[in-house]
């Protein structure tokens, strides 16, 4: 559905060159829900902006939906939807009219246009909105006919750029719930942006983390979180010496890294919890070491971030980004 190889992006400002995309390979195979994911600045935007054609790739090539972007960026634009950042939608026009007018600039007739608004109205839960205009709409409302409008067309390969952020809570879990049956019920290929780590991590089935222009991992959360980061286990003991102690045994476990303790907590990272803390008890009681209390802990995706740059996505920024 997308393939991508060596995909750069170079923008010029005041003689300034900013490497905002430099060199991104991807194959996205019909039918997932892939996340793309990455700081501020990373890159996401600009990414898919060349996929949709928005923007022309400095170098490397793409097809998008069977078309390749530069050759055919109109035949792209006839089998994607994209919903940007911004809200499409004009201020005030009536949200069904809205849908119909965005049905005729795809070519359809007015009978078909309204047939598929009306479609649209249900399947994202406007029909009580229809004839508002979409000024006196929420922020989610307003999210949800935004991608009404993207998927007029009855494209099969949906971009979505950032569609839950500056959501309330529970509209974000409403335009997800949206989200999903559309990946469900119309079997349809979903790439999207996101900043919440836990969106991804729950929602996606790929994700795609880009930090400075580039791809640093890819996969399921699931192997991400295994593979690169791994599971925390905490041992809590009954003094200061005895945990220096039971630090020194951790350290001499051959699957354990980043040691260390902290107070009366001692901290180690090893692939599995599960299966190393009997390994871990054994070994603290051979040395003496009485332990209170122990738990494993699953990481995160930003403890995914965190090992592959040392640094948190949830606190990464354009401002250490190289140039
Ligand atoms: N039109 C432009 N002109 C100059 N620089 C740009 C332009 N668009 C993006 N950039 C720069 O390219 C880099 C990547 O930006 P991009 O918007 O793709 O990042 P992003 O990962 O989507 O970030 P965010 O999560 O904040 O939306 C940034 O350094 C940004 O300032």
């Amino acid at each position: 559905m997308i393939h991508a190889r060596d995909l750069t992006k170079r923008f010029t400002v005041k003689k300034e060159t900013v490497e905002a995309v430099r060199g991104i390979d991807l194959d996205v195979e019909p039918g997932g829900l892939v996340a793309f994911l990455g700081p501020n600045g990373a890159g996401k935007s600009t990414t898919l902006r060349m996929l949709t054609t928005l923007l022309p790739a400095t170098s490397g090539s793409a097809t998008v939906a069977g078309c390749d972007i530069a050759a055919d960026p109109a035949g792209v634009r006839r089998r994607i939807g994209y919903i940007g950042q911004k809200n499409s939608a004009g201020e005030n026009f009536r949200v069904r009219d809205e849908l119909v007018t965005q049905g005729e600039c795809f070519g359809l007739t007015r009978a078909d246009a309204k047939r598929r608004a009306g479609e649209l109205l249900e399947l994202l839960s406007l029909e009580k909105l229809a004839k508002r205009t979409s000024s006196t709409l929420s922020g989610g409302q307003r999210r949800r006919l935004d991608i009404a409008l993207g998927l007029i067309h009855q494209p099969r390969l949906l971009f979505l750029d950032e569609p839950s952020t500056g959501l309330d809570p529970q509209s974000r879990a409403d335009i997800w719930g949206h989200i999903l049956r559309l990946r469900e019920e119309h079997d349809m290929t979903l790439f999207l942006t996101t900043h919440y780590l836990e969106e991804a991590d729950n929602m996606a089935e790929r994700v795609i983390i880009v930090d400075h222009g580039r791809v640093i991992a890819d996969g399921t959360a699931q192997q991400l979180k295994s593979d690169l980061a791994g599971d925390h286990i905490t041992l809590t003991v009954r003094d200061l010496p005895e945990a220096a102690r039971a630090a020194e045994v951790a350290e001499r476990i051959a699957t354990a890294v980043d040691t260390g303790s902290d107070g009366m907590t001692v901290r180690l990272r090893v692939p599995r919890a599960d299966t190393a803390m009997p390994e871990v008890l054994r070994a603290m009681e051979t040395a003496g070491v009485k332990v209170a209390a122990a738990e494993g802990v699953r990481p995160s995706l930003d403890d995914v971030f965190l090992s592959l740059t040392g640094r948190s996505l949830r606190e990464s920024d354009t401002a250490d980004a190289p140039a």
